[in-house]
């Protein structure tokens, strides 16, 4: 099965319950492979299929992330693996910890990713390899680019496709705008007053740079703002620490870069802010990274508000990319206008 539903809008679940609709509870080995492609999302992932198993005391759940340990002669008994892709190929190809014949759902989560990324391709390819012909493999993304798709049906032999047409991709509660400013400190001082004036839950901030993402934090936090700083240079314990936070509402705006642009579900989150926004390798603008950026925000058809802040002719170029690809307007929005940005909170 191929299936493509908009961010937020309950994937997870759906592929939880299909899986464990499966295991045959009186067998004590894995039958369902879960693959995240981050450490973060697996973590995430595990816990909701947990919350969900709790009515199916005997199904028993495994993570596969580093730090993990296992002895190389265990033999794993738990009917449920969910890691990423690279310790799910130790543990079942190199070490052999579990007999992958024996798995009979497959789920790659944030297929897209999951199938564009060299490395996660791969060891994804090197694992369904070794699966056996009846096993059922499930494919879940909010976003499929056409290359990614022609693989995937390739991957997965006739399978049921659930598809979007690109203009429903978007999600329609998630209001749009950018703000218009010419330098770095324009642009700080209108996140400033955004900050200062709507309502905000939860806000996620993303940078281009995990340069730009500590000078941010650091000005933000010169201010007075109470901001955590997620980015790819920390451990992946300090990086669940400081999401753990986030999601206690600890902190209430998160500065990050695109490490923590999918898949991450934090209810509260009722602002999206691109400081910058998201460019793809051609230097052209990454529409695919946009949407799951602002689906950060607008989880499960909560009201979600999504800002761009764009600095010249060359973001102007990729916000007009976004609108086009999307087919839906970006609204501006003058971020000195005070009374304009307390309409937000009203609207
Ligand atoms: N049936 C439901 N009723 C109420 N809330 C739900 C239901 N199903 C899922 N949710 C909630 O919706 C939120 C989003 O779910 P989830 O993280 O699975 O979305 P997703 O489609 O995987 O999004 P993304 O594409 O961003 O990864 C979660 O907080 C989840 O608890």
């Amino acid at each position: 099965m191929i299936a493509q539903s908009q961010n937020g809008t309950g994937k997870t679940a759906a592929f939880i319950l299909a899986s464990l609709s499966r295991v045959d509870t009186s067998k004590p080995f894995p039958q369902v492979l879960i693959l995240s492609p981050t450490y973060e999302l697996a973590i995430q992932t595990a816990n909701v299929a947990k919350q969900m198993g709790q009515y199916c005391q005997d199904i028993k759940f495994c993570l596969a992330i580093k730090g993990e340990g296992t002895h190389r002669g265990r033999k794993i008994k738990e009917q449920v693996i969910i890691g990423t892709p690279g310790k799910v190929m130790d543990w079942s190809l190199r070490y052999k910890l579990f007999d992958i014949q024996k798995i009979n759902v497959y789920v790659l989560d944030e297929a897209n990713v999951m199938i564009a990324i060299q490395g996660h391709h791969d060891q994804c390819i090197r694992v369904h390899k070794k699966l056996s012909k009846e096993c059922q493999v499930m494919l879940f993304s909010a976003t499929y680019d056409q290359e990614v798709m022609d693989f995937a049906e390739i991957i997965v032999p006739n399978p049921v496709v659930i598809r979007l047409r690109k203009e429903e991709e978007s999600l329609e509660n998630i209001k749009q705008f950018y703000v218009v400013c010419k330098s770095m400190d324009e642009k700080f001082s209108a996140l400033s007053n955004i900050y200062g004036v709507i309502s905000i839950g939860q806000a996620i901030v993303f940078c281009h740079t995990k340069k730009t993402a500590s000078w941010l934090s650091e000005k933000l936090t010169k201010e007075g703002h109470a901001v955590a700083l997620l980015s790819g240079n920390m451990s992946v314990s300090q990086r669940i620490a400081v999401l753990n936070r986030f999601r206690d509402g600890k902190e209430k705006v998160l500065i990050t870069t695109n490490v923590c642009a999918r898949g991450i579900d934090v209810e509260q989150v009722t602002v999206v802010v691109n400081f910058d926004l998201p460019v793809d390798q051609k230097g052209k603008a990454d529409c695919e990274t946009y949407l799951h950026r602002i689906g950060r925000t607008g989880r499960f058809g909560k009201i979600g508000l999504a800002i761009n802040i764009i600095d010249g002719p060359r973001t102007t170029i990729f916000l007009k990319q976004i609108e086009d690809h999307f087919g839906r307007k970006i609204l501006k929005l003058d971020a000195e206008d005070v009374d304009e940005l307390e309409k937000l909170n009203k609207d």
